[in-house]
């Protein structure tokens, strides 16, 4: 895996780093969060790049969506750092931050700005009593647009680019199917042109055809908008399709991780091999 950082960078940084143009947009050094033994996930450590799609599978309770909630900064780790590059691509110098030492009004600020988090069940990352369009420009509206002809206007253009009829955008999400509540949801989150992007199953609970086109969708996003993803899925078919590397987790840890291709085709782990065969044999 690459690795840019030297060994200064394992400290958890509590002042703001200067960083250049080759840096992660995320670093992550040594997370661990246990709920009990064997119930959370251990000293797991990676970087992700601009553009870079990171799948996460393995076992049911391996500790996949813990993991994640303690990237996207919802859940603090028991020890370990996630570096993040702020502020790169603005006119502004990138500074390299520590994730769990901002305030929590930082990371909330981040999670609705350059980050996004895409939840399994659409609604829990939609507002149920706002109309489809305030849900995409309620987002805008935290990060200061206040024109009302403009926050329609970009409601307008990411209905379109997810593939909601526009005359759907003054009806509540909650009359919509499961697959366009999600791309709501993806609209949502991008509208406020975030840089990384965090998905817990979203393709879960859609049907097959839905799911096909949601994937489709994501691919092409991903790739216009150059965004950066960690996504958990249980589907090895979605990691195939999105992710450029893979990181496969059993029992609280990490038992591999490579290219995508290269875990999927020539698998080391023996839980690596069991995952991947058993979905040859259906
Ligand atoms: N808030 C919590 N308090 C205590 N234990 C928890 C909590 N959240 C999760 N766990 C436990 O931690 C373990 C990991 O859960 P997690 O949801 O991260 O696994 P997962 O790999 O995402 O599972 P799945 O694929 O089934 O969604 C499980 O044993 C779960 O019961």
């Amino acid at each position: 895996m690459n690795n840019v950082w030297n060994d200064q960078s394992e400290c958890a940084l509590a002042q703001a780093q200067p960083v250049d143009a080759e840096a992660p947009l995320l670093s992550v050094r040594h997370l661990t969060k246990l709920y009990a033994p064997g119930k959370g996930f251990s000293d797991v450590s990676f970087d992700i790049y601009p553009g870079e799609v990171l799948g996460i599978v393995g076992e049911s309770g391996s500790g996949k969506s813990t993991l994640l909630k303690s990237l996207s900064g919802r859940q603090s780790p028991d020890s370990g750092s996630v570096l993040y590059v702020r502020g790169k691509g603005d006119a502004q110098v990138a500074q390299l931050e520590d994730l769990y030492a901002m305030a929590e009004s930082q990371r909330r600020h981040l999670l609705r700005t350059e980050w996004g988090v895409v939840h399994q069940h659409p609604m829990d990352g939609l507002r149920s009593r706002v109309s489809a369009g305030g849900n995409i420009g309620e987002r805008l509206m935290a990060v200061g647009d206040r024109h009302y002809g403009n926050i329609r206007e970009a409601s307008s253009k990411w209905l379109t680019d997810v593939e909601i009829p526009l005359d759907r955008i003054d009806d509540m999400p909650t009359t919509f199917s499961g697959g366009m509540q999600q791309r709501l949801q993806i609209a949502r989150n991008l509208v406020t042109h975030p840089k990384l992007i965090f998905m817990d199953e979203p393709t879960g609970g859609l049907d097959v055809s839905v799911q096909a086109k949601l994937l489709d969708l994501l691919r092409r996003l991903v790739t216009e908008l150059d965004l950066a993803v960690v996504i958990v899925t249980h589907d090895l078919a979605v990691a195939r399709l999105l992710a450029h590397r893979l990181m496969v987790m059993r029992r609280s840890e990490v038992v591999e991780s490579g290219l995508t291709d290269q875990v999927l085709d020539d698998p080391q782990h023996p839980y690596t091999q069991l995952l991947v065969s058993s979905v040859l044999q259906n």
